[in-house]
């Protein structure tokens, strides 16, 4: 007969210098989560900053070359994994050992020995709470509509990739692109069938960006927006050209266009590069849009550059 396993709902990474202790500790939390183990503060960085982090780091405080507490500092440290939640569990149990932990940014502080049943029920209730968070954390950067990134992802897409752009040296063209005669498509199909029109075109498009470094968005109603990081200007227009034939070819009909029979987009792309540099990220984007006005205005169902081959 087959027997379905429960699903493991998370990673935790125990840390003592102790094997018996980290024994223990699996015992109690293996039906529940993956567990890894680390017998010093180096191969739980290791671990933690490796292909598969934790979800919940458990923490003993005393151990030879880098305590506890250095490790905590470190992790809370880095930008990328300081949201890992930290649970000291310690022989240490005095109010200003507590204290001192918690001020690290620990979330829990467990004292040795401890009951089975209470260290369970206390990292259940953290492991939960950081996964839900995550997921709203995943939400908040997704539109609903579309699901796709929305605009605060990309503008924080944006920060990072102008700052690379800045450090490296390498082009980074944004495109705004804008659906044509979209009023008069709601207007005149209702609005949920613009809500339709807007899943398709974004289909359309998304299947084009391919490359790792390509973001997409919704930048907002009908306007979506695309970062190309270190792609030179002739394969920018060329894959601007493409966006744009992708969604004509997806043969929307728009009887009401007064550009085309079927739906269009416009775009506009502006690139920062060594050619053409752009004093801030908010110039860029400024850019963007003012070719994409130059688009509208003349004809739309097309692109317009900044940045001339
Ligand atoms: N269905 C739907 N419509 C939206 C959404 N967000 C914005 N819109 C509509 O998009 C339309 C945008 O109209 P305009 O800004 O006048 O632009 P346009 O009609 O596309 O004209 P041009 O851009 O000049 O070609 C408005 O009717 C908005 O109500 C959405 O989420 N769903």
């Amino acid at each position: 007969m087959n027997t379905i396993k429960p699903q493991k709902t998370g990673r935790i990474l125990i840390i003592d210098d102790q094997p018996e202790n980290i024994h223990v500790l699996a015992n109690i939390l293996q039906k529940e989560y993956e567990v890894q183990a680390a017998t010093n503060g180096a191969k739980a960085l290791e671990i933690t900053y490796g292909k598969n982090p934790p979800d919940l780091i458990l923490l003993d405080i005393v151990m030879p070359e880098m305590d506890g507490y250095e490790v905590c500092r470190r992790l809370k440290a880095n930008k990328q994994i300081r949201d890992i939640p930290v649970i000291f569990v310690t022989v240490k149990k005095s109010v200003e050992d507590e204290e001192y932990g918690f001020n690290l940014g620990a979330v829990d502080y467990i004292s040795k020995p401890f009951q089975p049943t209470v260290v369970r029920v206390r990292i259940r209730n953290h492991m939960n709470l950081k996964l839900k968070t995550e997921i709203l954390e995943k939400l908040s950067l997704l539109d609903s509509l579309t699901n796709i990134p929305n605009r605060r992802s990309f503008d924080k897409e944006l920060q990072r990739e102008w700052k690379h752009a800045l450090r490296s040296g390498h082009p980074l063209p944004v495109l705004m692109m804008n659906v044509d005669h979209f009023k008069h498509y709601n207007d005149n199909y209702g609005y949920g069938a613009g809500d339709e029109c807007l899943k398709h075109i974004t289909e359309a498009m998304n299947k084009k960006l391919r490359r790792p470094l390509d973001f997409f968005a919704r930048y907002g109603g009908e306007e979506f927006v695309a970062l190309l990081p270190n792609t030179d200007a002739p394969g920018t227009m060329q894959m601007a050209e493409q966006l744009r034939a992708a969604v004509a070819e997806a043969n929307i009909p728009h009887e009401y266009s007064d550009t085309a029979p079927m739906v269009t987009i416009s775009i506009g792309v502006a690139t920062h590069s060594q050619e053409t540099p752009k004093a801030s990220l908010e110039e860029l984007l400024m850019a963007a849009d003012l070719a994409l006005y130059q688009a509208k205005e003349k004809g739309r169902n097309q692109v317009q550059t900044d940045s001339p081959i």
